[in-house]
């Protein structure tokens, strides 16, 4: 008989298959971020993928290993202590099992934080520890400039002047930027039975890009020949992991891919990721970009802004194609 570690709360939660050796995405496309040739390299993983992952990045690993070990010292305390951090929406803290406000569920619990310019918004006081804050602001400000620099490096590879047509959409302002960070407890509810617990549910992300970054525990999954096929990215705790959001998608009217993905929770390890979401101001209208347009090629979404599409994003469920009522 199986039994259930705390059935009324994994009940709520929707199954996945357990990833498998043969399910193992082992062609991930991987950028050296020092090397002349990463601008062709990023726009190929772009238009097949909509990810890749980043090496050579310039990260000290002493900024990632202390934003980790801080991020496990938090999530390491009492409940009733994390609560008070919360709740995660509206719009910024500290949240478990929900995600966003339209009834998505997975086995997670995350902080959801707010950046502004290049550090973590005094807005928000949550996470109230200074020796936390400081390492989420040491990481923060390095990925966004690993954002920077990968977004700076797509113009190029595009053939997009200037250097920062894309980047200064992250860098200008009033961008909007978010930070979250996840912690999967392991599962073991399903152990042995082929399937476990949803992490995060399927989704594609709205922004431009978003760069990820995780512990040794593996359990984000891609979409692959669109969604046909769920390939599992072997973790890497020293890389950068991008995927290309649906404003991005848009911006190159649909070249490059807003890539499907998902987190399936581990029986026995925990996960805990990073994620840096580069947006851009409210303001900013998305739209495919002149120089890309091919002579005659089609548009194929209607205009908006940033802020129009995030509105319309916080209405919809996880799995929606939220571009769907975008396209022309
Ligand atoms: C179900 C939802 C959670 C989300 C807002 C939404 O209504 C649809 C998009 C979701 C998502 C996915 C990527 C990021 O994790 C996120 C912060 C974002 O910008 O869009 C989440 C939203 C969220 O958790 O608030
Ligand atoms: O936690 C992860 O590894 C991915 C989570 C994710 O896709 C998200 O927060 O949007
Ligand atoms: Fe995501």
């Amino acid at each position: 008989m199986v039994v259930l570690a705390n059935p009324s709360v994994v009940d709520q939660i929707p199954l996945l298959p357990s990833p498998g050796h043969r399910d193992t995405f082992a062609a991930v496309p991987v950028v050296d971020l020092s090397r002349p040739g990463a601008a062709r390299a990023i726009v190929d993983a772009c238009e097949r993928f909509g990810f890749f992952k980043v090496i050579n990045h310039g990260v000290a690993t002493a900024t990632m290993d202390r934003a980790e070990s801080e991020a496990v010292k938090f999530f390491a305390q009492a409940q009733a202590v994390k609560d008070r951090a919360g709740p995660a929406y509206p719009p910024f803290g500290y949240g478990s099992k929900r995600i966003g406000l339209n009834g998505d569920m997975g086995w997670l619990e995350f902080l959801l934080l707010a950046v502004d310019s290049a550090s973590l918004s005094d807005a928000c006081t949550v996470p109230s520890s200074a020796v936390f804050r400081a390492a989420l602001n040491e990481y923060v400000a390095a990925v966004r400039g690993v954002a920077v620099r990968v977004l700076e490096k797509m113009a190029e590879g595009l053939g997009i002047a200037p250097v920062d047509a894309l980047s200064a959409m992250v860098t200008e302002q009033g961008s909007d930027q978010v930070f979250r960070v996840n912690h999967y407890p392991p599962c073991p509810a399903f152990q042995g039975l082929g399937c476990s617990a949803t992490g995060f549910g399927e989704h594609t992300d709205p922004q431009l890009i978003s760069v990820l970054r995780s512990n040794g525990t593996s359990g984000l999954q891609i979409a692959l020949r669109d969604g046909a096929q769920w390939v599992s990215v072997p973790s890497d705790r020293d890389a950068f992991f991008v995927n290309v959001g649906d404003s991005l998608q848009v911006l190159t009217n649909g070249r490059f891919k807003s890539v499907k993905h998902r987190v399936v929770t581990n029986s026995l390890k925990s996960r805990v990721s990073f994620i840096y979401f580069a947006g851009p101001s409210l303001a900013q209208r998305i739209a495919p970009l002149p120089e890309l347009l091919g002579e005659g090629e089609e548009i194929l979404y209607k205009e908006f802004t940033w802020g129009e599409y995030k509105k319309a994003a916080y209405k919809t469920r996880l799995g929606d194609n939220r571009l769907a009522q975008f396209e022309k």
